[in-house]
């Protein structure tokens, strides 16, 4: 019997992320739970081959780097914004596939620990006592305007509805509102990211034994149209009570609406006061306030003597995009200072290699910028031709660890005429 079928239909099922490439490199499997977690529509991947073409990602170099030594990378973690700007923590199991002792591919298995990495490691980790709105940087504009309209909904108990790029402080601000409410009930989230039926109605069930507290829902966006409806008569019901109930969205409600991707009853219900939280690139004063305020927080919890940051590594951050928000910068903070050890100030060379070559590209194109769809701008031929033959001489300059000679072979042209085109991409 042939179980082709079965096995199709298994992993177009199956709750984990399956990637496969076949000996070159090309992908030959990518499932729907993996188009999921690296959030990408079917019209985009149909031009996923080119995308590869330019993709430097981690998730990639895994494989890539499975499939040059044939040997396992087991329990990697990453945490990274995907296509559509959601944060997404992932455990991922690469393995060489080998038929007849040849090598004839290689397989990633990714599962998607976001919610479980949100309850149970965030909660551990923060700062020790309740937030606050005093624990909030808040100093450009636009994050005090915010911090201003959270004390007032904190006085009329009405609910709130926080609108926001993933990362940008809206659970913060959903807690800070909760202690500033002097609610005697506790604050929960409600992770809306892999929320199922079951576990809205365990909400239910929970709820008439709250006397008071607050519920914070997390990215309602993120929940299916028939889960929001659930939601809405959930909370429905409840409302009136003491319960204080607080929601998020990722992107302005009313394009939402429009897509089809929030219920409007429940954005009714939840927009008595709405408040927007710009993303971090609009907002950059915030950028070192945080690191300081990050910095000695780390001093005081863990004794260590570091005082701040290098004039490149500072230039670095003020140029860099920060799609992550406050939370990237918080994260990449985090890999920093675990390998501090007498140094009291940060230099290029303790920050990680991915972050250094991200944020050299930022402002550049991006693999987004390739994709052909009907809704975008088509590039220049121009530019489209310049990043491909950029990413190519540059990657065959890595294989040939820099020599020009060998390249300059390699890729059948003369040694001056990949000096020209070397010298070129620089000046760009
Ligand atoms: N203004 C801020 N001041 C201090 N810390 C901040 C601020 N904004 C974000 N952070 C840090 O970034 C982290 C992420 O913030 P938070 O979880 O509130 O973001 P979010 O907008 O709720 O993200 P998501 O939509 O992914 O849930 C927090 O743990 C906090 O430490």
């Amino acid at each position: 019997m042939d179980l082709t079928p079965f096995y199709e239909f298994a992993g177009e099922h199956v709750a984990v992320g399956i990637h496969a490439v076949d000996a070159k490199g090309k992908t030959v499997i990518y499932n729907s739970k993996m188009k999921e977690i690296e959030g990408f529509d079917f019209e985009e991947l149909v031009d996923r081959s080119f995308l590869e073409m330019f993709r430097f990602e981690q998730q990639e170099s895994t494989l890539l780097k499975v499939l040059q030594s044939g040997t396992p990378v087991l329990n990697a973690k990453q945490t990274y914004w995907n296509r559509k700007g959601q944060e997404i923590t992932t455990i991922n199991d690469t393995y060489p596939i080998f038929q007849n002792e040849e090598l004839i591919g290689a397989i990633e298995l990714s599962r998607d620990v976001t919610t479980l990495e949100k309850a149970v490691y965030q909660p551990l980790k923060k700062y020790e006592e309740p937030i606050t709105f005093s624990t909030i940087t808040a100093v450009s504009s636009s994050m005090k305007k915010v911090i201003e309209t959270a004390e007032k909904a904190a006085k009329a108990k009405l609910p709130v509805l926080l609108i926001g790029e993933s990362g940008t402080g809206k659970e913060l601000i959903a807690e800070s509102i909760h202690w500033a409410a002097s609610s005697s009930g506790p604050f929960y989230t409600l992770f809306c990211h892999g929320t199922d039926l079951h576990l809205l109605d365990q909400l239910l069930l929970d709820m008439p034994n709250m006397t008071g507290g607050t519920i914070y829902c997390e990215r309602i966006d993120l929940l299916s149209l028939h889960l929001q409806a659930h939601l809405l008569q959930i909370v429905e019901q409840q409302a009136g009570d003491s319960i204080c109930f607080i929601a998020s969205v990722g992107e302005d409600p009313v394009e939402l609406i429009g897509s089809g991707k929030l219920l409007k009853e429940l954005y009714y219900f939840f927009s008595a006061m709405t408040i927007p939280l710009e993303p971090l690139r609009k907002r950059k004063e915030d950028i070192f306030p945080f690191v300081t305020d990050y910095f000695s927080r780390h001093r005081m919890n863990f004794g260590s003597i570091v005082k701040g940051l290098d004039r490149e590594v500072t230039r670095l951050f003020e140029d860099y995009d920060w799609p992550g928000n406050l939370k990237e910068l918080e994260l990449l903070l985090d890999e920093i200072t675990s390998m501090l050890t007498t140094q009291d100030i940060v230099t290029m060379d303790l920050l990680p290699q991915y972050f250094k070559s991200k944020s050299k590209s930022s402002g550049r194109l991006g693999p987004e910028d390739f994709i052909v769809s009907r809704t975008k701008d088509l590039l220049p031929l121009e530019d489209y031709l310049f990043e491909a033959e950029m990413y190519y001489l540059q990657k065959a300059m890595d294989l040939y660890q820099g020599n020009v000679t060998k390249a300059a072979n390699a890729l059948g042209m003369s040694r001056q005429n990949l000096q020209y085109r070397l010298r070129k991409i620089k000046k760009k």
